[in-house]
C-alpha cells in the first residue's frame, strides 16, 4: 500500500513511513493511493471476531508487507488487552432506534486511546528496525494529550512534547497529562487556542532548523496510522446491528474532523453506512462547511465540550481532496489561498461529494445540555458533553424510520464532572482505574503563544 500527500508533491510513502513522518513534507496529509475495499461477503464474515482480530482483519490492507499478518495481531491484541471492557468498543442500546459506542473504556477514558495504544506499538516497533528516534510534537484539546503520554511514557526512542491551551482544558484532563512523570514526557501550557497549537505544531514539521537536528513524529489525527485504527470501530458496530445487511447511520461528534473521516474511510472499503452526521458545537466552521460552503474561521468561543473548540479541523483537508477529484495541486492552492484568507468556499464537486455521505447539524449550551437531561432522565445513562452533542444530531437527523443511529460515546462522563453535574444533577466519579489523579503532583511548563517560544524551548529540551 502507497499513500499520497493530499497537496500533491511529497514523496509517496508506505505504511510505516507515514507512521513516522506524521505529516506530509509539502504540509499535505498522507492518504492512501486508493481505498482497498472488502466485498459483502467478506465484511459478513467479520461477524463475531474478537475486537483485536477485527483490527487486524481491517487494518491490514493498510499496512501491507510492513507488518506480517502475525504481527499485526500481536500488536493489536496488546493494545486492545489493555481496555477496561472485553468487546474493547461496547454498544448500548438507549431506545428502540438510537445506540451509543462507547469508546472510552481505554487507560485514558476518551476514545483517543483506541488509535493511540496502538501508534505507541508501531512507533516502538518500526523506530526498532531503522534504529532512529522520534521527537513527538503534539497540539492538544484535552485528551489527545493524555491518551498519547499513556501510550508513549517512557519508550526509549520516543520523546514527546505535547501542548495545551492554558486553562482550556478540564481539571481531570489537564492532571492526565501533567501528573505522568516520564523523563521523555513534557508538558506545555500555551496562551492561546488548540488551533494555535495546532499551527505551531505544523509549523515545525516545516522548520528546517529543528527538522535538520530531530525527527519530528505527529501523534495527532494528522498522523494517518491514528484515522486507519478508529475505522475499525465503524465495522465493530455495523457488524453487530445486522451490517452489512443492515446499515447505520453514525453521529459523530467533531472537531479536528479525524474521527468522521473515519468513517469515511469504512465506507470507502465497503461498510454500508446510511449517514455520517457530523456534530459540531458553536464552533461550526464544519457545520457552516458542509451546509452552504463555507469554510471560514472566526474566534474561538470556549464551551463545556472544550475538546472540539476547535476553528481549523485538520482533517477536512482528507475529505476534500478525495471527494474533489484527487488533484494534490488543486488541493495545494485551495489550502494557500485559505491559509492567507482563513477562509475559503468549497468548490462544487467538494460541496457534492460531501452530500452524499455526510449531513452536518449544530448543538448550542442549551442543546447539549438537555441531550445529556433526556440520556439521564428517560435512559438512565450519564453521558459526557462531548457525546451529548452527538446525541442532539442523532436524535434531530431525518433518516428513514428503522435506521439504527449510532453516537460515538467520546469520552467518559468523568473527564467533565462540572458540565455533567450542572445540567443532569449528577456527578460522575473516577473509575478506579485512573488512579489517585488528583493526589499526584503536576508538572509544565507555561510559555506565550508564539511560535518562537515554543520551537525555543523544544529545541533547547529535546534529547
Ligand atoms: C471527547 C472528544 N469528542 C470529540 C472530539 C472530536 O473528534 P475529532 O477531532 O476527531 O473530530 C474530540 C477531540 O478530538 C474529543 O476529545
Ligand atoms: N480534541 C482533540 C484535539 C486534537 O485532535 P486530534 O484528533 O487531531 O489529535 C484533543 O482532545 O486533543
Amino acid at each position: 500500500m502507497k499513500y499520497v500527500s493530499t497537496r500533491g508533491s511529497a514523496p509517496s510513502l508506505d505504511f510505516a513511513g507515514v507512521t513516522l513522518a506524521g505529516l506530509a513534507s509539502d504540509g499535505g496529509l498522507y492518504v492512501p493511493a486508493q481505498w482497498p475495499q472488502f466485498t459483502l461477503e467478506e465484511i459478513a464474515a467479520m461477524r463475531g471476531l474478537p475486537y483485536a482480530e477485527l483490527a487486524a482483519r481491517v487494518m491490514q490492507p493498510f499496512v501491507g508487507d510492513c507488518l506480517t499478518p502475525e504481527r499485526l495481531r500481536e500488536l493489536t491484541a496488546k493494545a486492545y488487552g489493555r481496555f477496561a471492557h472485553a468487546a474493547v468498543t461496547p454498544l448500548t442500546q438507549l431506545d428502540e432506534r438510537q445506540w451509543l459506542l462507547e469508546l472510552f473504556h481505554g487507560p485514558t477514558l476518551a476514545f483517543k486511546d483506541v488509535a493511540l495504544q496502538l501508534l505507541g506499538l508501531l512507533f516502538e516497533e518500526f523506530l526498532a528496525r531503522d534504529g532512529g528516534t522520534l521527537t513527538i510534537v503534539g497540539a492538544t484539546s484535552g485528551d489527545t494529550g493524555s491518551a498519547a503520554i499513556d501510550a508513549v511514557a517512557g519508550l526509549d526512542r520516543v520523546e514527546i512534547f505535547m501542548l495545551h491551551p492554558k486553562g482550556r482544558v478540564s481539571d481531570v484532563q489537564r492532571r492526565q497529562m501533567t501528573t505522568v512523570r516520564a523523563p521523555n514526557v513534557h508538558n506545555i501550557a500555551i496562551d492561546g487556542s488548540f488551533d494555535d497549537a495546532q499551527a505551531m505544531v505544523k509549523r515545525i514539521f516545516a522548520d528546517k532548523d529543528v527538522t535538520d537536528k530531530h525527527r519530528i513524529g505527529a501523534v495527532n489525527s494528522i498522523n494517518w496510522a491514528r484515522l486507519m485504527a478508529q475505522v475499525v470501530y465503524y465495522f465493530a458496530a455495523a457488524l453487530q446491528l445486522g451490517g452489512p445487511e443492515r446499515k447505520p447511520a453514525f453521529s459523530v461528534p467533531t472537531g479536528n474532523f479525524g474521527d468522521v473521516f473515519a468513517g469515511h474511510v469504512a465506507a470507502q472499503m465497503g461498510l454500508p453506512i446510511e449517514r455520517l452526521l457530523v456534530a459540531t458545537n458553536v464552533n461550526d466552521i464544519l457545520h457552516r462547511a458542509l451546509s452552504a460552503g463555507d469554510y471560514s474561521t472566526g474566534t474561538v468561543t470556549p464551551t463545556a465540550a472544550p475538546s472540539m473548540d476547535i476553528q481549523v479541523s485538520s482533517n477536512f483537508e482528507r475529505l476534500l481532496f478525495d471527494v474533489g477529484g484527487r488533484d494534490g495541486a488543486a488541493m495545494a492552492e485551495q489550502m494557500r489561498a485559505f491559509e492567507k484568507a482563513r477562509a475559503m468556499r468549497l468548490t462544487n464537486a467538494q460541496r457534492e461529494g460531501a452530500a452524499a455521505l455526510f449531513t452536518s447539524m449544530r448543538a448550542d449550551e442549551d442543546d447539549m445540555a438537555r441531550a445529556m437531561r433526556w440520556a439521564s432522565e428517560e435512559c438512565t445513562e450519564i453521558v459526557d458533553p462531548h457525546t451529548a452533542i452527538g446525541l442532539h444530531a442523532a436524535r434531530h437527523a431525518e433518516l428513514a424510520g428503522d435506521t439504527p443511529v449510532v453516537t460515538l460515546a467520546t469520552a467518559h462522563p468523568a473527564k467533565f464532572p462540572d458540565a455533567v453535574e450542572r445540567a443532569t444533577g449528577n456527578r460522575p466519579a473516577l473509575p478506579t482505574r485512573v488512579g489517585d489523579l488528583f493526589a499526584r503532583e503536576e508538572a509544565y511548563i507555561e510559555l506565550p503563544g508564539t511560535y518562537e517560544a515554543v520551537r525555543d524551548h523544544i529545541v533547547e529540551h529535546a534529547a
